[in-house]
């Protein structure tokens, strides 16, 4: 995923309690799922190795020079640990997690980045909530190794809102307050070794998730992994939820033990089916529950007597077994022996020839996971390979011992993830059903070429993960705990009695995994966790009594014809992430997009198209960079499980930032976001400000209609629907109104842009809709031309006073 020698440092800025260590580790562990070399070094884990833990406030005193010093010494000592670690894995994302709460001393990270190779990024997360502030402080805070032992909660919230003041008597926001545009001329790239005075956070990546994601700033991002790093992140959240996992039941093809296929349910797994329903409603209760399947039978029969809302995924597919499809491994041995002997070589990398390998499939559940993180109350349904990958995320696991996880049949994990850890609870039905999980080979390999390590790393005095280790054992043990080990003897009903919590943090080894800024010192600890939900070993017995299959297949039958088609299906969840890079734009599917901009339509569910599609794009990334040209990418439909909508978006030269908020309403953002990556083609910042949660007018609406007209203009069309765009800014062009027009976009732009900046801005707008370039006519448009109002599908009046 990484081009060979890149290095990111993610270094977060923030405030104490503004829940930077917990960001880190999220994002270290998606990471390394999906095979990233990564590793949190968290200055908090030196402060209290070198200095102690249980320090009060008066430590972070600013006026305490003896503890600056200390401080600067545990922050430096960090970052050269990281540097060390860059040295040893070549390339891979470190993210650096302590308050670096003022401009010298990310200056002074910044520079000794630069001088060691490393991008940097910084990541700030911002909060004035100050009811989020104090859940924070009191649900992890009291159980920091900072406050071990202080039993008097309101001593410990007293201590740290006093540590907290002192971080606020000299926090700087990055970028300055992050709210004022850019004067005109003020954007300068660093020179080589900048001053304090010189040294202008505008000019360097950046981004800004202000209250828990209420609002995003993304500044000059310039790379991939950034933007797919910044994505994820604006999609986390830290509401207690659960997710509910279950195989299909029993397949026709797991009594003969085949592979793959589309079978249907076997009696049992019938009968599995007619259970499910009432074992799902005792867990939940009341709440609401999407069901998610794969789209083959097995694991739609399975769902068919749950009464919620259901989606299909292509994604949730079993893994391809290509050429061994529907064979069984006896099959398999004897005629390809080779590749038998492979994938016991190396099971997550092994690829059946015409298939896929455990790694392809994690790669394309990433929107799956990334879904699953912005959801509330999901089921999965789905099979053996698919669901061990799922889980290896959620428990950190990796690719070693992820092909083996135990996913036994006829049984209901429920993952809660609290703000610091996971709970895994089991409970299996008891109906028979066959074991089809195949033990690890002795010949199987250990580490091998499988990237991806997360956690905390050290390499002073800290305490340390080995750099070898792949595999979080923490996580395996939970994930054993909970029943992945060898199933119960069959018939036995179970619902494991023990919650097991996996911390965020045990990613990061075994000692404390606490920040030393202080700002999230309970992530070491375990948190307790919610009372299990009220289901006795009994009430689930009573679900396993014997059922009427006949009668739960015909009801699903009947279900399946009633059901809605693909094209029908609602709340597709549909995510888009842009990047533009540097110099031009190659990239078709955004799978290797190290260059240029290009758009990412994998979130986008297959089978979704732009004309059945309610799109509802509730967050969405649009990173810009130097140099990036305005480019326009198609995405026609094809075999790819990854395909999805054709959505145009355009990147320019010199877009240096975007604000985003409250991206939650639908596609009208998402084609705000579109308009507005076309517009940063001539705009040094951009504020934008959109979606129908915010209140007041709306300057523009488009017309649906015209999406047909651009359609037909020609084969790129850009994904413009209703549409507001409640406030935007273009600042640095002065006041000299410009109407430029095209047959679907109507721009109206404050400023002075120079005649060559025009004309191209006017390509990339024809581009955009898919129409010729008439860039001659389009230039010398006056300021008092009237847009044709009936074909415009957006009027973004940059005339609005930019202070708003
Ligand atoms: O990777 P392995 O361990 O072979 O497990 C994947 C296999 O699991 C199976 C059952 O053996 O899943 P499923 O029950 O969904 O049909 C096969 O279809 C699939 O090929």
């Amino acid at each position: 995923m990484l081009a060979g020698g890149t290095r990111i440092a993610v270094v977060m800025v923030g405030l104490p309690a503004r829940g930077k260590t917990y960001i880190s580790y999220k994002v270290s562990r998606y990471l390394a799922w999906m095979g990233v070399n990564c590793r949190v070094f968290n200055v908090g884990e030196y402060r209290r190795k070198l200095v102690g833990a249980q320090l009060d406030h008066s430590f972070f005193d600013p006026d305490n020079k003896v503890a600056i010093d200390q401080r600067l010494k545990c922050a430096v000592m960090a970052l050269g640990d990281m540097f060390r670690w860059f040295e040893d894995v070549h390339n891979g994302v470190a993210i650096y997690d302590a308050t670096n709460s003022t401009r010298a001393r990310r200056k002074m990270i910044h520079d000794e980045c630069l001088k060691h190779g490393v991008e940097v990024m910084f990541c700030e997360s911002w909060c004035d909530d100050n009811d989020l502030i104090d859940m924070n402080i009191r649900e992890v805070k009291r159980t920091s190794p900072d406050y071990k032992g202080v039993q008097d909660i309101q001593r410990v919230m007293d201590d740290f809102h006093s540590r907290i003041d002192h971080y606020s008597e000299v926090y700087e926001p990055l970028g300055g307050d992050g709210t004022r545009p850019l004067a005109k001329g003020s954007y300068t790239l660093p020179p080589t070794n900048p001053t304090l005075d010189e040294y202008d956070e505008k000019a360097v990546s950046y981004v800004r998730k202000i209250n828990v994601g209420a609002k995003m700033v993304i500044n000059r991002i310039t790379s991939y992994l950034e933007s797919r790093i910044i994505y994820f992140m604006m999609n986390i959240h830290i509401a207690t939820r659960s997710v509910f996992f279950s195989r299909h039941g029993e397949s026709m093809y797991n009594l003969d033990q085949r592979l793959g296929g589309d079978p249907s349910l076997s009696p049992n797994g019938w009968k599995y089916a007619e259970a499910l329903p009432g074992l799902v409603s005792k867990l939940l209760g009341d709440q609401p529950l999407t069901i998610w399947t794969s789209t083959l039978k097995r694991t739609a029969e399975t769902a068919g007597g749950l009464p919620y809302k259901k989606m299909q995924w292509k994604a949730l597919d079993e893994l391809d077994a290509g050429l061994c499809d529907g064979l069984t491994y006896e099959d398999v041995e004897e005629r390809y022996p080779e590749e038998y002997a492979m994938r016991d070589e190396n099971k997550f990398e092994f690829r059946y020839r015409g298939g896929e390998s455990y790694r392809d499939v994690v790669l394309r559940l990433e929107p799956v996971i990334m879904e699953l993180e912005r959801q509330q109350n999901i089921m999965i349904i789905s099979h053996q390979a698919v669901l061990r990958c799922i889980y290896a995320y959620f428990l950190d696991i990796g690719p070693e011992e992820l092909p083996y996880l135990k996913i036994p049949l006829h049984t209901v994990m429920k993952l809660t993830w609290t703000a610091y850890g996971c709970d895994i609870q089991m409970y299996k039905i008891d109906i028979d059903a066959v074991d089809t999980h195949r033990a690890k080979p002795k010949a199987a390999k250990r580490g091998g070429t499988i990237k991806g390590s997360s956690g905390t790393g050290a390499h002073s005095e800290a305490p340390s993960r080995p750099l070898s280790s792949k595999t979080s054992a923490s996580g395996l043990n939970a994930a054993r705990n909970a029943g992945f080990a060898p199933a119960k003897p069959q018939g036995a009903t179970t619902v494991k009695p023990e919650s097991l919590v996996k911390s965020a943090f045990a990613t990061a080894g075994t000692s404390a995994q606490t920040n030393g800024d202080a700002s999230s010192n309970a992530a070491a600890a375990k948190v307790p966790l919610p009372t299990p939900p009220p289901v006795q070993p009994e009430s689930v017995a009573a679900q396993s009594q014997p059922v009427d299959a006949g009668a739960v297949r015909s009801a699903f039958q009947t279900q399946q014809q009633q059901q809605q088609q693909p094209s029908e299906i609602q709340g597709v969840p549909s995510k888009l992430s842009v990047t533009g890079g540097h110099d031009h734009s190659t990239c078709e599917n955004g799978a290797h997009g190290a260059h240029g901009a290009h758009v990412w339509p994998s979130q986008i569910s297959p089978g979704i198209t732009r004309e059945n599609s309610p799109v509802h794009a509730s967050s969405m990334t649009v990173t810009l960079g130097d140099h990036a040209h305005g480019t326009n990418h198609s995405f026609p439909g094809r075999s790819d499980p990854r395909q999805g909508s054709p959505v145009y978006l355009s990147a320019g030269d010199f877009a240096s930032s975007f604000e985003m908020h409250r991206l939650q309403s639908g596609d009208g953002d998402m084609s705000a976001q579109a308009d507005a990556s076309g517009l940063s083609a001539m705009t040094k910042s951009l504020s934008l400000d959109s979606g129908a949660a915010a209140a007041g007018a709306s300057t523009a609406e488009s017309a649906p209609s015209s999406r047909q007209s651009a359609s037909t203009a020609g084969h790129r069309q850009p994904l413009l629907a209703k549409q507001k765009i409640d406030e935007l800014h273009v600042a640095g062009h002065g006041n000299v109104d410009i109407v430029e027009t095209t047959p679907t976009i109507t721009l109206r732009y404050s400023s002075d842009l120079p005649p060559d900046v025009k004309k191209q801005t006017v390509a990339m707008k024809n581009e955009l809709v898919g129409i010729e370039d008439d860039d001659d006519s389009a230039s010398d448009r006056s300021s008092t031309r009237s847009p044709p109002s009936a074909a415009a599908t957006a009027v973004v009046d940059t005339q609005a006073d930019p202070s708003k």
